[in-house]
């Protein structure tokens, strides 16, 4: 579970009496979720969610998130709103960390998404993309290419402690990677995390998108690939074509992609593919026995990796050649 840092009643109440949200009725801990502390925390005024940014949130990066939060939400995106306190500040400390609350957004994330929340997901993407335009801070993405030979080089030989071969599966992938990674794209922010977890559905629309902890400014046809891997891949490893072709056609509904990015596809989804492999792995050997949260299986990305390396046409992901 991911309630890291304990909250007492009088330190919720010291909070929100700042605010104008009325008093705390109740505040229970979320078991889900990986880097930081949620709470939902219930006022006189209804549902919010407490965060406290835990080590692997960077503080500097913090005006950013809040700051795209503010943004996107003031454009109807379905994303969690930062609550202004009487003074206009959003970031507070807390037991010692920097916390903030939030707009509590209704909805139930799904483990194996249909075909229809694949539609749906795909339309909400792009409309993420377009309302970040003009945006005006920035923050680059520290998990692309420089952030991924870090990852690889912090893992050493623990990688073939892994698998047997995967430090030569790495290294060749990322000289591929840098020798034909795009730079030409459109770029924009970027969520970079949009896995079924981090998506609300209710009545099978998008009610929410949360955990903005990833976002940056990166490639926007990145983000797709990310999604392509975090949705249409099933539990047995199998790649669903109906998905990617449902959840593409949906995105190109909304924001046409150029040629360029859908040309570009099967590099940006083994590069997505990579990024995901290297963390879990990283996290895999850097996660104590006893934590409360049990690291992801690396194997699921190695897999979605040789996936993409075998791809030779676009029609295999459902899109025509
Ligand atoms: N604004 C929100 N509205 C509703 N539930 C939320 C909201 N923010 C977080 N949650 C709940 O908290 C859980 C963990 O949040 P998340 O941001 O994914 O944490 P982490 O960054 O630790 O992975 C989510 O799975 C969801 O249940
Ligand atoms: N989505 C990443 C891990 C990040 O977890 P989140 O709960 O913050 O989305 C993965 O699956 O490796």
């Amino acid at each position: 579970m991911a309630v890291y840092t304990e909250v007492t009643a009088e330190e919720l109440a010291d909070l929100l009496a700042g605010y104008d949200i009325g008093r705390p009725v109740s505040m229970k801990g979320i078991a889900e979720g990986v880097e930081n502390t949620n709470y939902l925390v219930t006022t006189e005024q209804g549902d919010f969610i407490l965060t406290l940014y835990e080590k692997r949130v960077a503080c500097g990066d913090l005006p950013f998130f809040i700051g795209l939060l503010d943004y996107l939400a003031a454009q109807s995106v379905p994303c969690p709103v930062p609550i202004h306190d009487r003074a206009g500040q959003v970031l507070h400390t807390l037991c010692d960390r920097s916390a903030a609350l939030f707009s509590f957004l209704p909805g139930i994330s799904v483990r194996r998404p249909s075909v229809a929340q694949c539609t749906a997901v795909g339309a909400e993407l792009a409309k993420l993309h377009l309302a970040g335009r003009g945006f005006d801070m920035r923050r680059e993405n520290d998990l692309s290419l420089a952030g991924w030979e870090r990852l690889r080089e912090d893992l050493g030989d623990h990688a073939d402690a892994l698998w047997e071969g995967l430090g030569e599966l790495l290294d060749s992938e990322l000289a591929f990677l840098r020798a034909h990674w795009p730079d030409d794209l459109p770029d924009g922010v970027i969520h970079a995390d949009l896995f079924p977890d981090n998506v609300l559905f209710l009545d099978g629309d998008v009610s929410g998108m949360i955990d903005f902890y990833f976002a940056c400014n990166d490639l926007l046809a990145y983000d797709i690939a990310i999604c392509l891997n975090a949705w249409c891949f099933e539990v047995d490893h199998s790649f669903n074509i109906t998905k990617a072709r449902a959840f593409l056609e949906s995105y190109r509904s909304v924001r046409p992609m150029s040629a360029a990015e859908t040309e570009a596809l099967p590099i940006l989804a083994r590069g997505a593919a990579l990024r995901f492999l290297l963390t879990r792995a990283y996290d895999w050997f850097h996660t104590a026995p006893d934590a409360y949260v049990r690291p992801k299986s690396p194997d699921e990305y190695l897999r979605k990796l040789r996936f993409h390396q075998r791809v030779k046409s676009l029609s295999e992901y459902g899109l025509a050649p």
